[in-house]
């Protein structure tokens, strides 16, 4: 470990740091040509005899995609990408190092346009490079390698050859496209103990799909940076601000003054007995069978203290496509396994949010976390823009008098 350790630090060492004649004077000589092999400085200047010489490195084969940029040819046999992809795919060491694997033209594009720094790109080809900003890709070091070799190493059913490593991206200083940011919505998302990659990479392409202004992850939540959820995501990561790793006290802090938080809930009230997946979720419980599936001001409670007999709050639940999303709105989806957490109750009933129901046909179990969140966050948005549109439509009424 202490040697792949080495390995990565030596590749993600600015370039001009690092001892392999990446200096001036290797830079002249590669001016003469597009391709050398350099030998390594301390093999010209050692003042020790043959015998004390330590082995020189390996001799770095050179190349220029274009004037000024430069990149390195991996020797036959070079095993750093499968350890830096290894390592990469490793959660302790994307938390340790704070950097991350991406795959793939379109999303290194992205990632790029929206401000992450690149370290480390591996390409096949130099086409995949020129498809590049080459201001942005300046600043990494550039290692050409096989295709074969990205191949074993790629996430991708169909590799495209093309490989980054990345500093971890900070969501509070990446720029967002304008066409996301000019159609972004008052409505977030809360995924509560997400542990499917698939799932939360699916769950951020509808966010961003939706529009959402922003998705919350509360701790429990696979990272959003393994590699499958970047799949899964196809670019939503640079497309929507994601907040991961939250603990529920910070939640709140995260929101918007005035929200109000619903949660998608499976456990239908209205459902013929043993149509629901209880008792297993914290929902079932704050369910009552009794409880008025249409919402109505009693069932509402206002105050976190409203709570039912199990210490959980009552929620008013409603279908979901009857009228709820009023600027500013956020919706919990609840994790595969054990559903709507009691604190994701508590902060909806503490903001007077309610449980939306999909009704499901008698017998089917509860619906996907993913599918359940893209068709909440869908009427969301449908509700909202037609909201929206009855304001201006008011607006625009000649004034009586
Ligand atoms: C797979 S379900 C959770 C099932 C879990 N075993 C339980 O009993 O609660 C994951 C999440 O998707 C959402 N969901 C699934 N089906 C839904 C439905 N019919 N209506 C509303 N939300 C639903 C809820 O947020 C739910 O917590």
């Amino acid at each position: 470990m202490a040697a792949l350790g080495r390995a990565w630090r030596a590749l993600l060492r600015p370039r001009g740091a690092r001892g392999d004649a990446g200096g001036r004077r290797g830079v002249r000589a590669l001016r003469r040509s597009p391709v050398r092999v350099l030998q390594p400085e301390s093999s010209r200047e050692s003042p020790q005899s043959p015998a004390e010489r330590p082995q020189p490195p390996p001799a770095v084969e050179r190349g220029a995609a274009a004037p000024g940029l430069w990149y390195e040819k991996a020797a036959p046999g070079d095993r750093r990408l499968g350890k830096v992809v290894t390592l990469a795919k490793s959660k302790k060491f994307r938390d340790n190092h704070k950097k991350v694997l991406l795959e793939g033209h379109r999303l290194i594009k992205d990632a790029l346009e929206a401000g992450a720094v690149p370290q480390t790109l591996f390409f096949s080809t130099v086409g995949h490079l020129k498809l590049l900003p080459e201001a942005e890709i300046k600043r990494a070091s550039l290692v050409k390698v096989k295709f074969e070799d990205i191949k074993t190493w790629s996430d991708l059913v169909t590799p495209q050859g093309l490989l980054g490593i990345f500093s971890k991206p900070d969501p509070a200083k990446l720029s967002y496209p304008a066409a996301q940011l000019a159609t972004s919505l008052p409505l977030l998302l809360i995924c509560d103990n997400i542990r499917d990659p698939g799932n939360l990479g699916t769950i951020l392409r509808s966010a961003a799909g939706a529009g959402c202004q922003k998705v919350l992850l509360t701790k429990g939540c696979v990272d959003p940076w393994e590699p499958k959820v970047l799949r899964a995501g196809m670019g939503a990561h640079f497309r929507v601000p994601i907040v991961p790793n939250l603990d529920w006290e910070s939640v709140p802090t995260n929101l918007p003054a005035g929200i109000q938080v619903c949660v998608a809930d499976n456990n239908d009230p209205d459902a013929p007995a043993g149509n629901t997946s209880l008792p297993r979720g914290a929902a079932s419980a704050a369910a009552s069978p009794k409880a008025p599936l249409k919402s109505s001001p009693k069932a509402a409670p206002e105050h976190e203290d409203e709570e039912g007999a199990a210490g959980i709050p009552e929620l008013a639940a409603q279908h979901y496509y009857e009228d709820w999303a009023r600027a500013p709105v956020a919706v919990v989806i609840g994790g595969e396994t054990h559903g709507l957490s009691v604190a994701a109750l508590r902060l909806a009933a503490s903001t007077g949010g309610k449980r939306l129901i999909i009704p499901v046909v008698p017998g089917v179990d509860s619906l996907n976390s993913a599918v359940a969140a893209g068709i909440v966050l869908f009427e969301g948005k449908r509700q909202l823009l037609w909201r929206h549109k009855q304001e201006d439509d008011r607006q625009k009424l000649p004034v009586p008098g």
